[in-house]
C-alpha cells in the first residue's frame, strides 16, 4: 500500500499562457502514514489529490498507486483501479439523501465491483469502525455536519483502498469535531495500512499527521 507521485507538473490553460498549479512534486506516501498537505488557497492542494487520485492527468511526472504506474493507462483502466485502490473523501461528503448510513456504503461497494453478499456486513463494520454503528438507519438529514463527515470517510473506505484521499474533512466543522475527525483518519490509517494525504487548511491538525509537506503560495 503506498502512492508515489515523481517530478509532476501539472498546468492549466490561463489566457494565452498556462498556469502552473504543481511544479514538479514529489511526495512519496507509504502504507500507515498520514500525509498532511498545507499550504494557502490556490497552491495546488486540491490539484495535488485529483493528480493523486488518477482525476486529472498531469503534464509530466508519474503517479504510482499501489505500485501500479498509471501513465498511459486508458480511462476503463483508471477507471478499474481508483475503485479499488483509491479512496477519496471529498470536502463535501455528497451523501445521497434518499439513503440511510449503511445504504451509502453498500451503494459504493457496489460501484467498487464487490458482491452484494456481505456488503451490508462490512459497512456495519466500517461505520462501527468510525464511531457511528448506532446511526446506520439514519438518513443524512438526521445527521450532524461531523457524522456527515465519519459517513464519508467510512465510504471511502469501503473497498478498502491502498490509498486514502481526504479534502478538508474539517472546513465544515468546529475545532473541537474537527480534531476528533482528523484523530480518526490518523487512527484508521495507522490500523488499515492506507497510505493516507490530508488536505486542509488548519495547521491545528498538523501533529496528528506523520509528514507535513508546505506548499507555497
Ligand atoms: N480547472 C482549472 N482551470 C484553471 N485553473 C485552475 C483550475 N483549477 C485550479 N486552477 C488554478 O490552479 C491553482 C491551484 O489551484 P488548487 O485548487 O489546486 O489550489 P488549492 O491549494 O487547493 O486552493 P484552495 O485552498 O483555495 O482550495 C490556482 O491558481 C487555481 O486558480
Amino acid at each position: 500500500m503506498s502512492l508515489e507521485l515523481n517530478d509532476v507538473t501539472l498546468t492549466y490553460p490561463d489566457g494565452d499562457t498556462r498556469l502552473t498549479a504543481l511544479d514538479r512534486v514529489d511526495l512519496s506516501v507509504p502504507g500507515g502514514c498520514l500525509t498532511a498537505v498545507v499550504g494557502p488557497s490556490g497552491s495546488g492542494k486540491s490539484s495535488l489529490l485529483a493528480v493523486a487520485a488518477t482525476l486529472i492527468t498531469p503534464d509530466t511526472g508519474t503517479v504510482t498507486v499501489d505500485g501500479v504506474r498509471t501513465t498511459g493507462m486508458g480511462r476503463g483502466a483508471l477507471t478499474e483501479l481508483r475503485g479499488r485502490r483509491i479512496g477519496i473523501a471529498f470536502q463535501h461528503p455528497h451523501l445521497l439523501p434518499s439513503l440511510t448510513a449503511v445504504e451509502q456504503l453498500q451503494v459504493m461497494a457496489g460501484l467498487g465491483g464487490r458482491a452484494a453478499r456481505g456488503a451490508r456486513g462490512r459497512a456495519m463494520e466500517l461505520l462501527d469502525a468510525v464511531g457511528l454503528a448506532d446511526l446506520a438507519g439514519r438518513r443524512p438529514h438526521r445527521l450532524s455536519g461531523g457524522q456527515r463527515q465519519r459517513v464519508n470517510l467510512a465510504r471511502a473506505l469501503t473497498n478498502d483502498p491502498a490509498v486514502l484521499l481526504v479534502d478538508e474533512p474539517t472546513s465544515a466543522l468546529d475545532h473541537e469535531r474537527g480534531a476528533a475527525v482528523v484523530e480518526l483518519i490518523a487512527r484508521l490509517t495507522r490500523e488499515r495500512g492506507t497510505a493516507t494525504v490530508l488536505v486542509t487548511h488548519d495547521r491545528a491538525h498538523l501533529p496528528a499527521a506523520d509528514r507535513v509537506v508546505e506548499f507555497a503560495g
